[in-house]
């Protein structure tokens, strides 16, 4: 399998480049140079399988020659025995219809356990056989930055900077963050908003000098490896629910647009998905994107779901990509332009292709309460402020044809966002026995102005040179 970059300038990579790589070199994101796909039948085959063996299956087409069966096996069994649920991530009903995909019984209690802690493995073992030193760099709006410390740790050969923004993050998922002490691991607090991280994450990769002098990697969803990883629980939950031979509906909060796109890809691959419907808090730049065709930036509103407080969606640009037929040179005008005005219309072609599968809801703070009061007082079932929103947006899609299940992605465990839940709810979560001492281990972190060379001369002082 080869990687081709959204904006066709950087060299095509194979699996274990595009995975050290991260972004591409000409600030475009890699995708799968074609889409592999599984039969009716292989799907079928997935049924009673295991989590880990469905991974083998799901992953096997795009790690190519990278990895054996029996490696990359024997990775994920490495990876996903660290979750507290024998599932991995198990289903839960709420009613008839409406279901959860529970992605947070991973060692932080979010949805990006289940791809760091492979992406963590991968880059130990691709780097085992090189003279590198990778300086991961990555932006966090409060859940890819504990997950991607944990993964990465006290492992040799790379060190992991951090960015989130000061303030904009729960305690909980700040402390999750900041009390790993591990030398390898440095948080940084910056001024501003998850935005502006980003964007400071890409503006390193973009410039030679040093990303010349420091072998760069990407833990956020740029890179490709972490929407791969996120495919399997499509695959996972509809196969459960009776596909092929039934399509199903998903429901996913959404704010970087990681974690839509990996259904968007499992659709690709042959799985029968009825919808996908965009969930987005009050910063709804992808709501207004699908719905109206305008990806035009507003300006960051904090709410109680800061993991989604985003308005530059990073893989939104992968879709605009396929969906305008893969035309590299048009998707790089694109996104001059938008990285000029802030906004771009979206083209009749991408509208058109993006209808077929996606529709949008924007929930604001009122009703995402109320989804979590329902979920509680109705099934039982404490969530957490993300999850709420994208069961709001489930809620909301009344045309789906009858016997369509929805399956909401429950992205964090509650106890991550405690004030929220407990003002919505009444009820206090309590901290997960693998982080109950999280408020009484030390913190360690550096707050820095929001400007790229305060970041990276932080980053430069402590970094390593590329070997
Ligand atoms: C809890 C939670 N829900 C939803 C999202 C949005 O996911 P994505 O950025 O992949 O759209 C995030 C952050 O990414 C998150 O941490
Ligand atoms: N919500 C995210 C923001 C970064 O998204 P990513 O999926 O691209 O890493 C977070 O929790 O940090």
């Amino acid at each position: 399998m080869r990687y081709i970059s959204t904006r066709g300038s950087a060299p095509a990579l194979d699996f274990e480049s595009v995975t050290l790589a991260g972004l591409a070199t000409d600030g475009g994101l890699y995708v799968p140079e074609k889409w592999p796909s599984l039969s009716q039948d292989e799907i079928a085959g997935m049924a009673g399988l295991s989590y880990v063996e469905t991974a083998v299956r799901v992953i096997a087409p795009f790690v190519g020659d990278a990895l054996d069966e029996d490696a990359l096996r024997a990775l994920c069994t490495q990876a996903y025995g660290r979750f507290e649920h024998d599932a991995v991530t198990p289903l839960v009903q709420l009613d008839h219809r409406h279901w959860l995909l529970e992605l947070f019984h991973g060692p932080t209690l979010a949805f990006k356990d289940v791809a760091l802690q492979l992406l963590g493995l991968l880059f130990e073992r691709f780097l085992s056989n090189r003279d590198t030193h990778l300086t991961v760099v990555g932006a966090t709006s409060g859940d890819t930055g504990s997950a991607a410390i944990d993964a990465l740790a006290g492992r040799a050969k790379v060190d992991i900077f951090m960015l989130h923004p000061d303030g904009r993050v729960s305690d909980v998922q700040r402390r999750q963050m900041t009390t790993v002490l591990a030398p390898n691991v440095h948080n940084i607090a910056i001024q501003g908003d998850f935005d502006q991280a980003q964007a400071m994450v890409k503006a390193m990769f973009a410039d030679p000098d040093f990303s010349g002098r420091f072998a760069l990697s990407a833990v956020n969803s740029i890179n490709w490896a972490r929407l791969m990883a996120q495919v399997v629980y499509y695959f996972y939950a509809a196969v459960r629910l009776g596909a092929p031979h039934r399509p199903v509906a998903f429901s996913v909060p959404t704010g970087n647009f990681g974690d839509v796109f990996a259904g968007y890809v499992a659709a690709k691959m042959g799985l029968p998905v009825a919808r996908l419907i965009v969930a987005t808090n009050i910063n709804d730049i992808l709501h207004r994107a699908l719905s109206a065709g305008d990806y035009s930036q507003g300006t960051v509103v904090p709410t109680a779901t800061p993991s989604m407080d985003i308005q530059v969606s990073s893989n939104f640009e992968r879709l605009l990509f396929d969906l305008n037929g893969r035309d590299a040179f048009q998707l790089a005008e694109s996104m001059r332009e938008f990285e000029t005005n802030r906004a771009i219309s979206l083209t009749t072609r991408q509208r058109e292709g993006a209808s077929a599968i996606f529709t949008s809801a924007r929930v604001d703070g009122d009703d995402m309460q109320m989804a979590m009061r329902w979920a509680c007082e109705r099934a039982g079932q404490v969530i957490d402020p993300h999850s709420a929103i994208g069961l709001a947006a489930a809620a909301r899609a009344e045309d789906l044809a009858a016997g369509v299940p929805i399956v909401t992605l429950a992205t964090a465990h509650p106890a991550k966002f405690p004030d929220a839940v407990e003002r919505a709810t009444g009820a206090r979560p309590a901290l997960p026995p693998r982080v109950a001492n999280l408020f009484e281990r030390e913190e360690r972190y550096t707050v820095l102005p929001a400007t790229l060379d305060a970041v990276t001369a932080y980053i430069a002082e402590r970094a390593t040179p590329r070997g």
